[in-house]
C-alpha cells in the first residue's frame, strides 16, 4: 500500500487524514518519537505549515506534508489565528481554549460572532520548492459547547446550514466540508504542480 507521511503530532487531523486519504497507509510523526519537537514561530499559517512539512522532509529524506490551521474569529480581529493551539497557554488545552474564546465573546450578539476555520497544507520534497494550498470553513462561534466528535475547537463552531456544531457532525460530514478537506481538494487539483 502506498504511504503518506504527515509532520503532525496532532490526534484529531491524523484521524481525518486517514478518513480523507482512504486506501493509503497514513504515517505522522507519533510513527518518529525520535524526531525533535519542530518549534512553531511562523507570523502566518504557511509559515509553520512550511517549516513543519520540510523539516520532516529534510530528516526522512522524502516528501512529506504538514497541516496548519487554527481559528480566525472576526470580532477578535482574528484571534486565536495561528495562535490557536496555544490560545490559552503552553499547555495546548483545547477546553481552556474554547473557554477563552467563549469569555471574550460573552457580550458580542450571535450575529457579530462569524468565524471561520483556516487550514493551510504544505507538500516538501528534498530539494523542491514547497508548495501550499489553503481551504476554509465558515461557521458562527455558538454561546456553549456541544457535541463531542472531532476535535479542538469543534464544539463551539456552529455550521448555520446544517444547524450544528462541528462536533455534532459525523465525520464524514465533517470531512465533506472542513477547511482541511477543501485545502485537500485543492492539493489534489494541483497535483502536476507537486507529484514529479
Ligand atoms: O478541524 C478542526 N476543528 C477544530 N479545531 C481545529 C481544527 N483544525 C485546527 N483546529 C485548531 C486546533 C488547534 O488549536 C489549532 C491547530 O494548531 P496546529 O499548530 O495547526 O496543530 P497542533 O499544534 O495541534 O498539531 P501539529 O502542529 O503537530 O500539526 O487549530
Ligand atoms: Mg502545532
Amino acid at each position: 500500500m502506498k504511504e503518506i507521511v504527515i509532520a503532525t503530532q496532532n490526534k484529531g487531523k491524523i484521524a481525518e487524514f486517514k478518513q480523507l486519504f482512504e486506501g493509503l497507509e497514513v504515517r505522522s510523526l507519533l510513527d518518529y518519537p525520535t524526531i525533535p519537537d519542530i518549534v512553531e514561530d511562523g507570523m502566518t499559517f504557511a509559515e509553520n505549515a512550511a517549516k513543519k512539512a520540510e523539516t520532516l522532509a529534510t530528516y526522512l529524506n522524502r516528501m512529506v506534508i504538514a497541516d496548519d490551521s487554527g481559528l480566525q474569529v472576526d470580532a477578535l480581529d482574528g484571534r486565536p489565528g495561528v495562535y490557536s493551539a496555544r490560545y490559552a497557554g503552553p499547555s495546548k488545552n483545547d477546553i481552556d481554549n474554547m473557554e477563552k474564546v467563549l469569555r471574550e465573546l460573552k457580550d458580542i450578539p450571535s450575529e457579530d460572532r462569524t468565524a471561520r476555520f483556516i487550514c493551510l497544507i504544505a507538500v516538501a520534497s528534498p530539494n523542491q520548492e514547497t508548495k501550499i494550498y489553503e481551504g476554509t470553513c465558515e461557521g458562527i462561534i455558538s454561546n456553549e459547547a456541544r457535541g463531542t466528535n472531532g476535535f479542538g475547537y469543534d464544539p463551539i463552531f456552529y455550521v448555520p446550514d446544517l444547524e450544528k456544531t462541528m462536533a455534532q457532525l459525523t465525520a464524514e460530514e465533517k470531512n465533506k466540508r472542513s477547511h482541511r478537506a477543501n485545502a485537500l481538494k485543492q492539493l489534489l487539483a494541483h497535483k502536476e504542480e507537486w507529484s514529479s
